[in-house]
């Protein structure tokens, strides 16, 4: 289509510009990643992971909803509204990623750089992260899609323990791998059972030591993946886990971290949070629609100085442990909730059209 402009970034990402009529309607950005994290058909699967199989009405896939689910629906709606021969009045971006997963420093960023140097700035972006939630938080009645107005912070702390290396048969008291053992499980100690939502969280995804069966290694070392709360910082994250770790023969580093991003407006004038909600209950208006930190983190917030309104949302329907599917064994996704994804990228470029969001309605009736 001419409507449409195609760059690669970066080699393997991808960024389209679609033209719109009218040049003074401020652009917005539709966000998804191309890349998956790793999946083996041992751990599990019903289907072999990149086969997309489908298995009563699912179609079987690592990415199916992290992230192609996004990806391809954004891509079949355009070709569908272009195939209707529909021309977009508001311009607009889709930003393809090819390694989201390890933190994006690639594609998004090159895509951000790319932008910056033709002076752009959006309306709003649009990213992955939180889904419609059927029956999974159970204070909240009915299905709920959660719009991310942030996104948490991160930090990777590195645990080590270093003693003198000896001979198995004379063990001391304690070996560096039951210092570091004794000092990570307090750290989950300290933690109740995260709720994601309310909580920073800690997830130690490291364990390394030991370097032969006879030998007392002098070193084991640990990583901790901590998302932080909007309310705390990777500063005092670090503190914590120091004070909660209290052995002086534990190292505690910081390999990597960003603090909490920015929140986005959600009041009755941020054009992008109304049009995701007015989209959102035009496909399913049994749904109640709420503002929300999004847990993990994604591309988006690598473009927090082209617009402050960035949303994280997929209407990708939740019922009790799809959670788990995210990064996990049988991730799916309903052929049916899939075409409900075409629909609503399909509605939510056409509801971009609007030059600006109606009056709010008053809630004192004129008399
Ligand atoms: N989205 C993935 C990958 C990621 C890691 C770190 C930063 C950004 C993205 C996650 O939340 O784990
Ligand atoms: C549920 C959080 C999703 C974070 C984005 C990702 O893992 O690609
Ligand atoms: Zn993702
Ligand atoms: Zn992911």
């Amino acid at each position: 289509s001419s409507l449409v402009h195609h760059e690669l970034v970066a080699n393997y990402s991808h960024l389209f510009w679609v033209k719109g009529s009218q040049p003074e309607l401020v652009p917005y950005m539709l966000l998804a990643h191309i890349d998956v994290v790793p999946a083996s058909e041992s751990d599990g699967w019903e289907a072999p992971p990149f086969s997309a199989k489908e298995i009563d009405g699912f179609i079987y896939g690592r990415g199916t909803i992290d992230d192609k689910n996004n990806l391809m629906g954004i891509l079949q709606a355009l070709e569908y509204l272009l195939l209707k021969g529909y021309a977009p009045r508001r311009g607009f971006y889709i930003g393809l990623g090819h390694d989201e997963e390890i933190s994006g420093l690639n594609g998004a960023t090159n895509i951000v750089r790319i932008l910056k140097q033709r002076g752009v700035q959006l309306l709003f972006v649009m990213d992955e992260c939180l889904p419609i939630l059927d029956g999974i938080i159970p204070a909240i009645e009915g299905p709920a899609a959660l719009i991310g107005l942030s996104e948490k912070g991160q930090a990777v702390i590195k645990l080590s323990v270093s003693v003198a290396p000896g001979h198995s048969s004379m063990p001391p008291r304690e070996t560096s791998i039951g210092i570091l053992a004794t000092a990570v499980k307090r750290i989950l100690e300290r933690k109740p059972v995260s709720n994601a939502f309310v909580r920073t969280t800690t997830a130690v995804t490291f364990f390394n030591a030991g370097v032969k069966i006879n030998v007392i290694p002098s070193l084991a070392e640990a990583y901790v993946n901590l998302r932080i709360h909007s309310a705390q910082s990777v500063q005092e994250v670090l503190d914590i886990i120091k004070d909660t770790v209290g052995d002086q023969r534990v190292k505690v580093e910081l390999v990597n971290g960003f603090d909490p991003l920015p929140i986005s407006g959600a009041d009755d004038k941020a054009f992008g949070f109304q049009i995701i909600k007015k989209t959102v209950l035009d496909l399913f208006p049994t749904v109640t629609v709420a503002p929300a930190i999004c847990i993990g983190n994604t591309d988006s917030r690598h473009f927090v100085d082209l617009t402050k309104n960035i949303y994280r949302f997929s209407p990708a329907w939740f019922k009790p442990g799809d959670f788990e599917r995210f990064h996990g064994i049988n991730e799916r996704i309903s052929t049916k909730n899939y075409e409900e994804m075409i629909v609503f990228y399909f509605n939510l470029i056409q509801n971009c059209d609007i030059r600006k969001l109606p009056e709010p309605h008053s809630s004192v009736h004129e008399l």
